[in-house]
C-alpha cells in the first residue's frame, strides 16, 4: 500500500466561500476570493449558481444543482483544512440543508452567514423558503450572521427598521434564532451622516460607526464586509476585532475606489486590490522599499541643541554616515520653523535618494510633501492618515504587540515600528518590548518591521540575530545625534549592521 503523503511546512489561513458567481466580479465569489487574498488568506470556493450580472444589474440567475453543491463541498471540507465557511448566495433551501449536512459532518473553526437575499440593484437572489432554512437550520450554526437593513428586516417577517434603536432591537431578535454574533449593518440607514453598525454579541452592543464614502462603486460591500470578517477569524482575530477589521478594511477599499470607472451601470464595482497599487497615485513619489529602513536615523531637537547643530546639518551628516531613511521627531520644534527645516530636509534628502518622514505631523508631512509619515498608537489613526496622505505615501506605526499589528495591517501601513527593544531615556515612560517581543511583532506580521529603542554600536548585532526574515533594520536616536560626530557614527553602525547580517537574513 501506498504511504500517505505527509506534508510539513506553514498553514494559510482557509476561508471557504459558499456563493454565487458573479459575472461582474464586484459581489459574490469573486468579491470574496479578492477580499480574503488581500488580507492574507486563502480563499476556496463552492459555487452554488452563476450568475450573468453586470453595474445595472442580474441579467440572468442559473443555480447549480444541489447534489453538485455537495460534491463541491465534500471535494474542499474532506481534504483542505478550511477553517472558516462563510456564505453568500444560498438560492434554495435545499442547498441550505445540503451545507448544514456538510457542516455537521466537516465541522469547522467558524461559520460566517451573510443572509444574501436580495441584490444591490434589487434583484431577488434567493427564494422565500431560503427565509426558513437561515432561520430554522443554519442561523444556530452560525458564529457570526451580517443581515443589511433589507435582509434583516426580511428575517423578521418584514418588521421595519428606521433608528439606530430599531436595528439594535432587531440584533436581539436575530440572536434570538441562534447565531452566537449579529452585525446589523446601516449602511443604508436613511437620513445617517455616516455608516453605523450595530453589533450584538448576546450581552453587550457596540456602535460601530464609519464614515459613510460618497461613491457609485459600492457593489460588493456586503459580501467583502463578511469575507473580511472570515479572513480576520481564520488568522485568528477575535470576533469584535475581525468585524472592526473588515469594516475599516471595506471603508478604505470605498475610499480608494470612489472615483474608478467600471462599467457604465449606476452600481460600480470597488478595488479590493488597492494596497497593490503602486502606479496610479505614485508619480512623482519614490515607492517605498523595506530596504529602506536598515539604518533609520531619527532626529532629536535637544541633543541637536546640546551640540549646537541645526537640524539640517544633523540631517546631512546622518546621510552622509549611510543613514536609509530619515525621520524628523521634532517634539518641541515650533511649526514654522518645523516646515522651514523640513523643505530644506526633504531636498537633501531627495537629493541623496533617501525618503523624509515626518513624526507624527500629518500637517507638516503635508506642507514639505515629505515621503510619509510615522505615527505611534495614541496619534492621528493610520486609516485616516492614509486618507490624507493617498496611497502613494509611506506610513509607519509603532506597535508592541501581535494584535496592534494586525490592524495596521489592516489600516494600510507600510512598515511597523517595534519598542523600545532595550530601555531608552529618549522616550519617556515607553515599555520596553524586549528581543521577545521583538520577535513576537515580526512573526505576527506580514509588513516590514524596524527595530528601536535603547540600539546603538553595543548591541545592533543582537537584534541582527534575531533573524526573522521581515525584521528590516534598526532606527536610532540617541546613537546618532548625542554623538560629537553623527556621520562617523552612522558608519559603525552601518557596518556592524552589514557584518551581522551577512551571517542573518536581514537585508540591505
Ligand atoms: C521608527 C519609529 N518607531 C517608533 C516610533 C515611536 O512613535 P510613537 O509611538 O508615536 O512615539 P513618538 O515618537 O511620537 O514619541 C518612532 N518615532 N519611529
Ligand atoms: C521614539 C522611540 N520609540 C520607541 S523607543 C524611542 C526612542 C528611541 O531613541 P534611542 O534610539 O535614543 O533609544
Ligand atoms: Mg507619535
Amino acid at each position: 500500500m501506498a504511504a500517505m503523503a505527509v506534508n510539513v511546512g506553514r498553514k494559510m489561513p482557509h476561508v471557504l466561500t459558499v456563493a454565487g458567481s458573479d459575472s461582474g466580479a464586484g459581489a459574490g465569489i469573486q468579491a470574496d476570493i479578492k477580499s480574503c487574498g488581500a488580507l492574507g488568506a486563502y480563499c476556496s470556493s463552492v459555487i452554488t449558481a452563476v450568475t450573468a450580472q453586470n453595474t445595472v444589474g442580474v441579467q440572468g440567475v442559473h443555480p447549480v444543482p444541489e447534489e453538485f453543491v455537495a460534491e463541491q463541498l465534500r471535494s474542499v471540507l474532506s481534504d483542505m483544512s478550511v477553517d472558516v465557511v462563510k456564505t453568500g448566495m444560498l438560492p434554495s433551501l435545499g442547498v441550505i440543508k445540503v451545507l448544514c449536512h456538510s457542516l455537521k459532518e466537516f465541522p469547522v473553526r467558524a461559520l460566517v452567514v451573510d443572509p444574501v437575499l436580495v441584490s444591490t440593484s434589487g434583484d431577488m437572489l434567493a427564494g422565500p423558503s431560503t427565509l426558513s432554512g437561515y432561520r430554522d437550520e443554519l442561523f444556530a450554526m452560525a458564529d457570526i450572521v451580517t443581515p443589511n437593513l433589507k435582509e434583516a428586516s426580511a428575517i423578521l417577517g418584514g418588521v421595519s427598521l428606521r433608528t439606530v434603536a430599531d436595528m439594535r432591537s432587531a440584533a436581539k431578535s436575530i440572536h434570538d434564532l441562534g447565531p452566537r454574533n449579529v452585525l446589523v449593518k446601516g449602511g443604508d440607514l436613511k437620513g445617517s451622516s455616516d455608516a453605523t453598525d450595530i453589533f450584538f454579541d448576546g450581552e453587550n452592543y457596540h456602535v460601530l460607526r464609519g464614515s459613510r464614502i460618497n461613491t457609485r462603486n459600492t457593489h460588493g460591500t456586503g459580501c467583502t464586509l463578511a469575507s473580511c470578517i472570515a479572513a480576520g477569524l481564520a488568522k485568528g482575530l477575535p470576533m469584535l476585532q475581525a468585524v472592526q477589521s473588515a469594516k475599516a478594511f471595506v471603508e478604505s477599499a470605498l475610499d480608494y475606489s470612489k472615483d474608478i470607472i467600471v462599467g457604465n451601470g449606476p452600481q460600480g464595482p470597488f478595488d479590493h486590490l488597492f494596497k497593490l497599487d503602486t502606479h496610479a497615485h505614485n508619480a512623482g513619489t519614490r515607492s517605498f522599499e523595506a530596504n529602506d529602513l536598515f539604518l533609520y536615523a531619527v532626529t532629536d531637537p535637544g541633543m541637536n541643541r546640546k551640540w549646537g547643530r541645526s537640524i539640517v546639518d544633523a540631517v546631512k551628516a546622518a546621510i552622509e554616515g549611510g543613514a536609509t531613511l530619515i525621520q524628523l521627531r521634532e517634539k518641541e520644534t515650533e511649526t514654522r520653523e518645523f516646515i522651514e527645516a523640513a523643505n530644506a530636509c526633504v531636498e537633501i534628502c531627495h537629493s541623496n535618494g533617501v525618503p523624509l518622514l515626518i513624526n507624527d505631523r500629518v500637517d507638516v508631512a503635508l506642507a514639505c510633501d515629505a515621503d510619509g509619515v510615522h505615527v505611534g498608537q495614541s496619534d492621528m489613526p493610520v486609516q485616516t492618515v492614509r486618507k490624507i496622505l493617498g496611497p502613494g505615501k509611506i506610513i509607519g506605526v509603532s506597535c508592541k504587540t501581535p494584535d496592534q499589528v494586525e490592524q495596521a495591517w489592516a489600516d494600510g501601513a507600510d512598515y511597523i515600528g517595534c519598542g523600545g527593544v532595550f530601555p531608552t531615556t529618549t522616550k519617556a515612560n515607553n515599555r520596553t518590548v524586549g528581543l521577545d517581543g521583538l520577535k513576537a511583532v515580526c512573526l505576527a506580521s506580514k509588513l516590514p518591521v524596524v527595530a528601536i529603542g535603547g540600539i546603538g554600536t553595543a548591541n545592533a548585532g543582537s537584534v541582527v540575530e534575531v533573524n526573522i526574515p521581515n525584521l528590516k533594520g534598526v532606527a536610532v536616536v540617541s546613537a546618532l545625534f548625542d554623538r560629537e560626530c553623527i556621520a562617523t557614527e552612522a558608519r559603525k553602525l552601518k557596518s556592524i549592521l552589514m557584518e551581522s547580517s551577512s551571517h542573518a537574513k536581514i537585508s540591505v
